[in-house]
């Protein structure tokens, strides 16, 4: 079997996904997710400029050579856009030779774990009362894990409250929206939600909590500690993790669970992290941390060193990584939990799939492949719309983390 060619689908159905895929001389194609959230062109470039002539005439069975190809043939190894553009590649190949195989792409990687994948979904209001009352629907959905996100009195916006109750898009068309932050009332606020709904719900559901990148060591240790009796499943990304040392600090005060990862795209970004066991899950996603060949060894390492996995799942990860995504956690033997932000149905009619929810799981299908297809035409009639991710500021206009 040879590669002939691979062509970028971007499509705009509510939000913008770019898609590979790649074909070959026996009529089988696989694809794969490109999506960077608002730095797609960077990802779509890469891929048609320095990835797609280099896989024509390969045999796209040679899945790990070709990964070593890009990553090491890039010079330039590791970043976003690049893990990114060779995640696209390795999916796609992952599913051409599942479809050849004629199996479900979780058999080639060992087989079933589990039944279904537990997820969580999103619960977020604008204040204690209407985070509680989200929660309570996605309970009733039958979800057995929830995130919770709460406005906080006193600031206009915060991470994680979105608009739309169900579909949580944080990019806007145009430029980056700037949001005005303050650590202290956030902290504040973020116990008082979680012994409300401790209150409401107790503790048979599973409850996280995403800070999304914006305490110091000493302050998220703080709220770790003033958490400890609400039993979070996690509190995630509590601080920015260019510095994983750091998090020694948060884990001499706490015994919250603490997770981190889906901004790293590769094991270095993590390695110390999990050898130190400084965390208890690891966020890497299919479709940015270098695609399933790279997530494998990640979640090798992370086994090792009793930490878990937790794959990122968010609207702007498409169809296609969560199909892969699902696949690889029902094969990972320390699995833990799969995030799970539901697309439109708009995207869902572009991106047609076989995997399916119920009583608080995913479920994959046993199509040949990873079993998630796009539909070029629908994807056509919704162009690429250039859109940005907020920034945050400090009450005092200081540049801080979103
Ligand atoms: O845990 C999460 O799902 C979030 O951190 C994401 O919503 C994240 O903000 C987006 O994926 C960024 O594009
Ligand atoms: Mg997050």
């Amino acid at each position: 079997m040879k590669i002939i060619g691979g062509r970028v689908v971007v499509t705009c159905p509510g939000r913008n996904f770019v898609t590979l895929k790649v074909e070959t001389d026996e009529g089988i194609y696989g694809i794969g997710d490109a999506t960077l959230n608002g730095r797609e062109q960077a990802v779509v470039a890469y891929l048609q400029e320095h990835v797609i002539p280099c896989l024509v005439g390969r045999d796209p069975q040679q899945i790990e050579d070709a990964w070593q190809y890009l990553y090491r043939g890039a010079y330039w190894r590791r970043g976003p856009v690049t893990m990114c553009a060779i995640a696209a590649v390795d999916t796609a190949l992952w599913d051409i030779k599942a479809k050849a195989a004629g199996l479900p792409l979780y058999q080639l990687l060992g087989g079933r774990s589990r039944d279904g994948v537990m997820v969580y979904g999103h619960a977020n209001g604008g204040d204690i009362e209407e985070t509680a009352d989200e929660v309570a629907k996605y309970i009733a959905l039958g979800y057995r894990a929830v995130r919770a996100q709460s406005g906080v009195p006193g600031l206009a916006s915060t991470y994680g409250v979105a608009r739309d109750k169900m579909f949580y898009e944080p990019a806007d068309t145009g430029l980056p929206t700037e949001n005005i932050w303050s650590s202290e009332k956030y902290l504040r606020h973020i116990p008082a939600l979680f012994d409300k709904l401790r209150d409401r719900f107790g503790f048979e559901c599973h409850l996280l909590h995403d800070v999304h990148h914006r305490l110091t060591p000493i302050e998220a240790a703080r709220l770790g500690k003033d958490l400890e009796t609400y039993r979070l499943f996690w509190l995630e990304d509590a601080v920015t993790c260019e510095n994983q040392e750091s998090f020694r600090l948060i884990r001499r005060h706490t015994t919250t669970p603490l997770a981190v990862g889906e901004v790293f795209n590769s094991i270095h970004d993590c390695r110390q992290l999990i050898s130190e066991q400084l965390i208890d899950y690891i966020r890497t996603s299919v479709v940015h941390a270098g695609g399933i060949t790279h997530l494998r060894r990640i979640a090798a390492l992370a086994e090792l060193f009793h930490v878990r996995t937790g794959c990122h799942g968010a609207t702007d990860l498409s169809p296609v990584c969560l199909g892969a995504a699902l696949h690889f956690d029902t094969w990972v033997p320390n699995f833990g939990i799969q995030e799970y932000m539901r697309h439109t149905e708009a995207t869902d009619e572009v991106f047609p799939h076989s995997y399916h929810f119920a009583d608080g799981y995913l479920y994959v299908g046993e199509a040949p492949g990873h079993g998630v297809d796009i539909d070029e035409t629908l994807a056509a009639r919704y162009p690429y719309r250039r859109a940005f991710l907020p920034v945050n500021r400090l009450e005092d206009g200081t540049m801080f983390n979103w």
